[in-house]
């Protein structure tokens, strides 16, 4: 589903964050993207949504080239790929219902579909009953909860998170986990970049390993591989 080759991407202040990446995702995959701060992850993972573009090489996603999309067709090809935050970037002002409902509203979803696809949604996530709560009346891991239903509400066919449970505490992290573990064994495929150790070793999945903008490593079932 995504393949990406000899991909560089160096950042107008002279950065180099990617140095040549070859890499091919299929669809239903599970990946853990690792490697210290600064190796470059974050960047992996916003050229393969299009928030930043690769100074050369190529990434296609599904048969569509990622590098060379025009700006206006971004909208119609996010529509297919669920993005999970560290910091959950709800909307404050919105509830959790309308939180989720927003991605199908920008999307004009028909309203008719809007509120079963929104619950049935927030039933998976183990939210159904705080639709009315706002972000702030909310714990961390209900807030990525939330987050989680908005990247999933379309369902899409690649979810990709970056450290979604950075601010989690443990317990918190697993239940985030088992979501993306259940959402996975629907057939979505998960691109997660993490520092967490414990999970990366405890429920296996595909690794690769990042350091100085390269991949060092890709192994399925790996292991984190970092002392922390
Ligand atoms: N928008 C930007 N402009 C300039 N340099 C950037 C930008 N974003 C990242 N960088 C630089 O690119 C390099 C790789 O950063 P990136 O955020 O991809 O690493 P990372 O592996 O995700 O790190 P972390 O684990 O700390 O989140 C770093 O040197 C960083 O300072």
């Amino acid at each position: 589903m995504l393949e990406m080759k000899n991909v560089y991407k160096k950042y107008k202040n002279g950065v180099t964050a990617t140095n040549g990446i070859d890499v091919k995702i299929d669809q239903g995959e599970f990946v853990y993207i690792v490697g210290p701060s600064g190796a470059g992850k974050s960047t992996f993972i916003k050229m393969m949504y299009r928030e930043e573009k690769p100074t050369s090489g190529t990434i296609t996603l599904n048969g569509i080239d990622m590098g060379s999309l025009k700006n206006s067709k971004v909208p119609l090809i996010r529509r297919n790929i669920g993005v999970v935050f560290q910091d959950f970037k709800l909307l404050p002002k919105l509830n959790v219902y309308e939180n989720v409902a927003y991605t199908l509203e920008v999307i004009e979803e028909n309203p008719k579909n809007i509120k079963k696809k929104v619950m049935d949604t927030l039933d998976l996530v183990g939210l159904k009953h705080k639709v009315r709560m706002f972000p702030d009346e909310l714990s961390g891991g209900e807030q990525q909860r939330v987050s989680i239903a908005r990247s999933i509400v379309n369902q899409p066919k690649l979810v990709i998170a970056d450290e979604p449970t950075g601010n989690l505490d443990p317990d918190t992290s697993w239940e985030i986990m088992n979501i993306f573990e259940e959402i996975n064994t629907r057939g979505t495929t998960v691109i997660m970049a993490t520092h967490n150790k414990t999970i990366v070793n405890t429920i296996k999945h595909r690794v690769i390993a990042i350091e100085s903008g390269r991949i060092v490593r890709d192994e399925q079932r790996g292991d984190y591989g970092y002392e922390i």
